[in-house]
Order: structure tokens, then sequence, then C-alpha cells
């Protein structure tokens, strides 16, 4: 049974703090663009600013890898990536499941980004038996009666749920009880997991929810500096939702959160 923790500590086991993780793929992405541009060595300044991250925090995420560039000449593009791709376990190919293949299921499924990072959609579920065989990205979906075979046959040990909100604990104690220790959720609600497994969410509407209070701030600020409207909200009086906002790899608010 599924209690307590939805989220492991801030350093993980190998000393890597879970920040720097966070901004690992960063400067993945970043010097995969530059790799493809066959570029063999960049700054740090560069590449910070290809990722969109301070050079100083830069420096010191490559260091917990004993990465530190040369005096001069800098960073060593394609043996970054391999270092960080390895480091993030991407020289392995990880089968992913994905439940619920409604609106949003079926569009992660036809994303074309999943397998050149690494990660192949094994199986789709879906407790619709009218979905039952038919094809979605060229997958059949499969009834969720099955679903602790799918997860068994294919050794999957990271599961993406795309369920309405109801469903979706219900769907992640039966992953987690067939073996799935890596949860990407999609429903908004909570997840309570036991030890051992890592629950990530994903909440574009927060996103939009955290926008839509800069718009106003900055209206309000705008409104503030003609003398035309009330009072503005000043940057050194955040509200309660700026002040509780969980910080992102870099200072933002990541798309993607610990649940
Ligand atoms: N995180 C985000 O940014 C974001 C964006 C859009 C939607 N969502 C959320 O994603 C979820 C899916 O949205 P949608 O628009 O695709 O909905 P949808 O109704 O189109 O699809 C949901 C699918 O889940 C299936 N399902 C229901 N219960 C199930 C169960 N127990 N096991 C397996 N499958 C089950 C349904 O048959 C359906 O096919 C919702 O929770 C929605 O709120 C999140």
């Amino acid at each position: 049974m599924a209690t307590g923790r939805t989220h492991r500590p801030a350093t993980r086991s190998r000393g890597i703090p879970e920040a720097t993780v966070a901004r690992l793929p960063l400067y993945l992405r970043a010097l995969t663009a530059l790799s493809e541009r066959s570029v063999p060595t960049v700054s740090s300044e560069e590449l910070a600013a290809a990722a969109g991250v301070n050079s100083a925090k830069l420096r010191k995420d490559f260091s917990y890898l004993g990465s530190y560039g040369t005096r001069g000449v800098g960073y060593d593009v394609e043996y970054l990536v391999y270092q960080i791709s390895r480091e993030l376990g991407l020289t392995q190919d990880w089968p992913v499941v994905i439940v619920g293949i409604g609106n949003l299921g079926a569009a992660l499924a036809n994303y074309g980004g999943f397998a050149s990072r690494g990660f192949r959609v094994a199986a789709l579920i879906d407790a619709d038996p009218a979905m039952a065989g038919k094809p979605v990205a060229g997958i059949p979906v499969q009834h969720s009666d099955n679903l602790e075979k799918i997860i068994q046959d294919n050794g999957v040990s990271i599961g993406v749920i795309a369920t309405p909100a109801g469903a979706a604990q219900p769907v992640c104690d039966r992953l987690v009880a067939a073996g799935v220790t890596s949860i990407l959720n999609f429903a908004p609600t909570v997840l309570t997991v036991p030890d051992g497994v890592d629950v990530r969410k994903v909440d574009l509407s927060i996103e939009l929810q955290i926008l839509a209070f800069h718009e106003q701030r900055k209206a309000g600020e705008d409104a503030h500096t003609d003398g035309t409207g009330p009072a503005a909200v000043t940057r050194e009086e955040p509200t309660e939702a700026a002040a509780s906002a969980d910080q992102g790899p870099d200072g933002d608010v990541p798309a993607v959160m610990p649940a």
C-alpha cells in the first residue's frame, strides 16, 4: 500500500544535488545542439548562456561530474554529452508505458522526442474497452486489465500517467505494485508513493497561473508608474503564490516538478 513520501531528499545517494540533476538536461540540450553543429569545444560562459544558467552555477554543477574543462579551451562538447548522458542514465534504453490514452496520452505517444532521448514507448494502456487494439502512434492500445503483465513483460520502470485525476492514484498504486519505480504524473492530483519511488509532476496550468501572476504584477507596476492606477504590488512584496513557488533549475519555476 502506498504511504507517505512523494519525492526524494535534495541530495541523491551519489552526492549530486537534486538541483544539479535538474539542470543536467538543460546542459545536455544545449550541448546536443552544439554537437549537431560539429562545435568541438565550448566555454562555460557560452554554454551557460545557451542553457539559460548562470556560469558559476554551471562550473559548480560540472565539478560534481568531475569535469573541469581546460583553461583557455573550455569543455569538450562530445565528452560532456557522453558524461551527462551517462549520469542521467540515458546511455541505456528506458521502456516507458503511458496510461490513459486520451487527448494528452495520444499526444505524448506521438511525440518523437522521447526515442531520441533514450525513452522507448513500450506500451499504451487505457481502461476504455473500445480503445483496446486500436493503434496510436503505431502502437496498439492495451486494456488496463493487463497492466501488471504489460509492465512485467516489458521490464518497465517508468510510467506516465495521463488519466483523469480520480483514476491517477489507483493507477499509480497498480504501476508501483507491478514494479514501476518512477512516475511522471500529468493528472492534476498529488500522488502518494512508497519509499524508493520517484514522482515528477507536470502541470502546465500551474505554469500559466504563475505567468498570470507576473502579468498582473507588471500591469500593476505600469499603472503605478504612470500614476493612473492603484498602488502596484512591488517586486519587494511577493504575494503568497510567488513566495511558495518552487524554484526551478535556474531560479525559474520548472514545468516539471517534484510531486
Ligand atoms: N499536466 C498538464 O499540463 C496537463 C495538460 C492537459 C491535461 N492534463 C491532464 O491529463 C489527464 C488527461 O487529459 P486528457 O485531456 O487526455 O483526458 P481524456 O479524457 O481525453 O483522456 C483520459 C483517458 O484516460 C483513460 N482512463 C480513465 N481511467 C483510466 C484508468 N483507470 N486506467 C487507464 N486509463 C484510464 C480514459 O479512457 C481516457 O482515454 C487529465 O487528468 C488532465 O487534467 C494535464
